[in-house]
């Protein structure tokens, strides 16, 4: 049996990242959670122009060093400066240009005093602060510079990097193709959930769960629906998959039952199975096999066990595949103190589902309560954390650190 880390390690080297044939277009407005495949730049400064951070006037620091309320200075208002419109005019000593946050400085000026620091006299301002040099001015390229890189290939697009692309005009945006991550499950006992549930049978939970999560990962799912603990059928369904996949995921078969011929299939279709069990509760038989053009994962049929083991070791893997930068692969382990006792046999990493809660201004992990079994998905939901107690350790008291990954 590997370890988890033996066994985390071996994938990822498996693992590699997508060519540039990968490499696709896509609309901005279709690109939230994908993989961006090249650098970006724009041809602009940012800010694009000087101009105000706030509603005021635009004045001459130099006619205005020793202003005060007790002293104000007083300047001719010369132009009105809205936001979008262009200056006309400079800004000479003794005048100054009404402007508002967003405008562009007119030339001359190099200060802007907050409207609140004035007051109107006809066409011209009383000026009633000393401001700083330059207060309230955002300067033109002093947030990034033409030419400078705005973001780098293999980082996920959220809402603050999909706005850096539509403000450097990139609206259509080079990213990694989705993987294609085909779902099978096995097991003669499984029925989708429209169908009518007879005595021995269960419903197939698994396959909606991974199509969930390899969604929720940015990935297409294919599915495969269910099939029969037949080697026959079972072996039609995973060559199959293996043609139209850049992943196969599937789930039951790889255990040491005499229906678990998952393992020996992936042999006779010429797989190199790398890992066929691994010191993790739950999780222990979960498989792994490298083909040409696919990566294989047969995870354990217990629901429980299908999704930690797709959350401690796929991810990972999908993370790399996906064209994700290096350092985001994870698994990301946060020290957090759990709020009781947690207990593990200290045989395999052990991973204890719960919730991080702030108690107190504080992270704490709180353990589900109930049976903490890989065959109870219920009270897996509603969860977002795993605690793992490593190999060799029975026990951690209230109030101790635990490792953590978020998960959901
Ligand atoms: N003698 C031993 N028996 C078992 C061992 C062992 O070491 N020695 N390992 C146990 C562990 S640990 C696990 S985990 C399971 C894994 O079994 P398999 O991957 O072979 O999965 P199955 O036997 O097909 O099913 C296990 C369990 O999960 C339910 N299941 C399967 N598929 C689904 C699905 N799509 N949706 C919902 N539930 C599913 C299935 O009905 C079984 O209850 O093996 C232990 N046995
Ligand atoms: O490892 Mo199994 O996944 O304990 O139930
Ligand atoms: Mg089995």
């Amino acid at each position: 049996m590997l370890s988890a880390q033996a066994a985390e390690a071996i994938i990822l080297e498996q693992v590699a990242p997508p060519h540039q044939q990968h490499i696709e277009l896509v609309k901005l407005s279709e690109a939230t959670g994908r993989i961006l495949a090249a650098p970006i730049t724009s041809e602009l400064d940012f800010p694009h122009w000087d101009n105000s951070a706030m509603d005021g006037y635009a004045v001459r620091y130099a006619d205005v060093a020793h202003s005060s309320a007790e002293h104000p200075v007083t300047l001719e208002v010369i132009e009105e400066i809205p936001a979008g419109y262009c200056p006309q005019k400079t800004i000479a000593p003794g005048q100054a240009a009404r402007i508002f946050t967003g405008a562009c400085l007119p030339p001359g000026a190099d200060t802007i005093v907050i409207q609140e620091d004035t007051q109107p006299d006809g066409d011209r301002i009383k000026i009633l602060t000393t401001p700083q040099l330059r207060a309230f001015v955002r300067h033109q390229g002093s947030y990034s510079r033409a030419g400078d890189p705005l973001l780098p290939p293999g980082i996920s697009l959220g809402v603050a990097e999909i706005a850096v692309l539509a403000a450097a005009k990139c609206v259509s945006v080079p990213v990694y193709a989705k993987l294609k991550v085909a779902l099978i499950s096995t097991g003669n006992e499984l029925i989708p959930p429209e169908h009518p549930i007879a005595p021995g049978k269960l419903v197939d939970s698994n396959q909606y769960a991974l199509a969930s999560w390899v969604m929720q990962m940015g990935a297409e799912p294919l599915i495969l629906g269910i099939i029969p603990d037949e080697p026959q059928a079972l072996k039609t369904a995973i060559a199959k998959a293996l043609l139209t996949a850049d992943i196969v995921l599937s789930t039951g078969g790889v255990s040491v039952g005499d229906y678990d011929y998952v393992g020996q299939i992936l042999a006779d279709l010429g797989g190199e199975i790398l890992v066929n069990s691994v010191a993790v509760k739950p999780g222990k038989p979960l498989t792994f096999a490298t083909f040409p053009n696919c990566l294989y994962f047969g995870l354990p049929g217990n629901p429980v066990s299908a999704l930690v083991t797709c959350w401690r070791f796929v991810q990972p893997a999908l993370k790399k595949r996906s064209g994700l930068a290096g350092e985001f692969w994870g698994p990301e382990w946060w020290p957090v103190r759990s709020s009781t006792e947690l207990r593990s046999g200290g045989k395999r990493e052990t991973y204890l589902w719960g919730n991080l809660r702030s108690v107190n201004g504080e992270t704490q992990f709180i353990l589900a309560p109930g049976s903490q079994n890989s065959g109870n998905l219920i009270n897996l939901a509603q969860t977002n954390a795993l605690a793992m107690l490593p190999v060799g350790q029975t026990c951690t008291q209230a109030g101790e650190f635990v490792q953590i990954l978020k998960v959901r």
